[in-house]
């Protein structure tokens, strides 16, 4: 028998070591800070609209607690905001840092923490996509976008009563980006038969049922729903401890993947990550000759886009998005292969409703 050996796998999983999901638990942060042992100086990385949501609130929390603090309002999730945090957070001494907000403050927080070698805490303000919780980053290096390994948030506070009041947009697409697990597990599983690459079985389990989950309640998920909300953000926790384990993010990201980040650099203006996703679920799904109306179906349910119009995108990015889709990552083996024709891009989008 010839083994498989996991040469991507972490040397250790890195997980949060506190996890606090539910109504009003912004109020807890000064209590997890001391749980942690995190004392000392704060730096809050946050947005314009975010820090009304939530930051300022983190900072009087905190301050109320003894530490103090000091806020950075971010605009631009570049490696050039990466190094002015660093700066900033040499200046002011800082202990450890919070990304308070969305995807862009959580994952500048994470990669300056991971740089200066601090603790940082996620404190998600929408559910939009997994990188909530996961040691993955995504940021503009040089004008491309780079996903980089990075650490685990420490903590992460998800307060179910402020991520459902944001717009439900957000929501809808975590929805997408969790869904997307059906097919990133079935390009792990290819690349396993046909590349002999290390396939995590437990990784994979906990990333389909995650999946499996959000389908299942397709029906249920509202906006203005706390229900709903504590549902997703834990599934994208899930996945941020599914990518943990197998030490890769090839449990959550597959060719779907692709066609995002793909659609990313080709489209003008590029619909939110787990939206573009979850439309590249459906198309990837018939090419994997699965029950791709399946996803189609959870995604309406849902309210997240199921096309090309409803992503705002025209169609001819979509086609690009695809036929480009395979080179964005070469090293990752997926249902693309070495790419497809331009009449084959085409069919899966016509065929799958995508385009019309
Ligand atoms: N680490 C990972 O694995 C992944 C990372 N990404 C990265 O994440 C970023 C995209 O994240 P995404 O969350 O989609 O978008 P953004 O972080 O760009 O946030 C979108 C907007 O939503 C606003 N917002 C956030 N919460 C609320 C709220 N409660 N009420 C009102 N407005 C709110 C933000 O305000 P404000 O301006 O105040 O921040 C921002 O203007 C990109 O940088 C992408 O590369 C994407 C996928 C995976
Ligand atoms: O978005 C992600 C998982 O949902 C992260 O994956 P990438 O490695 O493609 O950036
Ligand atoms: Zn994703």
């Amino acid at each position: 028998m010839k083994l498989t050996i996991n040469k991507n796998s972490a040397k250790w999983m890195q997980l949060p070591r506190d996890v606090l999901v539910g109504h009003g638990v912004l109020e807890e942060v000064g209590d997890v800070c001391r749980d942690l042992k995190l004392k000392g100086n704060a730096l809050i990385v946050t947005g314009s609209t975010t820090q009304d949501v939530a930051g300022k609130r983190v900072s009087r929390l905190l301050e109320d607690a003894g530490n103090s603090t000091e806020t950075v309002l971010t605009c631009r999730a570049t490696m050039e905001e990466v190094d002015k945090l660093m700066e900033k957070a040499l200046n002011t001494e800082a202990t450890f840092l919070l990304g308070v907000g969305s995807g862009r403050s959580i994952d500048l927080a994470k990669l300056a923490s991971t740089r200066l070698e601090i603790p940082f805490i996620s404190v998600p303000t929408a559910a939009s996509h997994d990188g909530i919780a996961s040691s993955r980053a995504s940021v503009i290096d040089n004008g491309k976008n780079a996903s980089i390994q990075a650490q685990a948030p420490l903590a992460v506070i998800a307060d179910t009563e402020i991520i459902s009041a944001a717009p439900y947009r957000f929501l809808a697409a975590g929805c997408g980006d969790i869904i997307s697990n059906y097919t990133a597990v079935l390009d792990w599983e290819l690349a396993s038969r046909l590349r002999n690459e290390y396939f995590g079985e437990y990784a994979a389990a906990l990333s389909r049922m995650a999946a499996r989950v959000v389908i299942e309640n397709a029906d249920s998920i509202k906006p203005d729903h706390e229900t709903s909300a504590r549902l997703v953000v834990k599934a994208l926790v899930s996945n941020g401890v599914a990518m943990s384990i197998a030490g890769s993010s090839r449990p959550a990201s597959g060719s779907e993947h692709m066609f995002s980040h793909a659609l990313d650099r080709i489209a003008p203006k590029a619909a939110l990550h787990g939206e573009q996703c979850g439309v590249g679920t459906i198309m990837m799904m018939y090419l994997h000759g699965g029950n791709w109306q399946e996803i189609r179906d959870a995604l309406k349910k849902i309210g997240a886009p199921t096309n090309a119009e409803e992503l705002g995108i025209e169609d001819k990015y979509i086609i690009e998005a695809l036929l480009q889709a395979h080179s964005i990552r070469p090293d990752r083996y997926t249902i693309l292969g070495n790419g497809l024709t331009l009449s084959a891009a085409e069919k899966v989008a016509r065929i799958t409703k995508v385009i019309n």
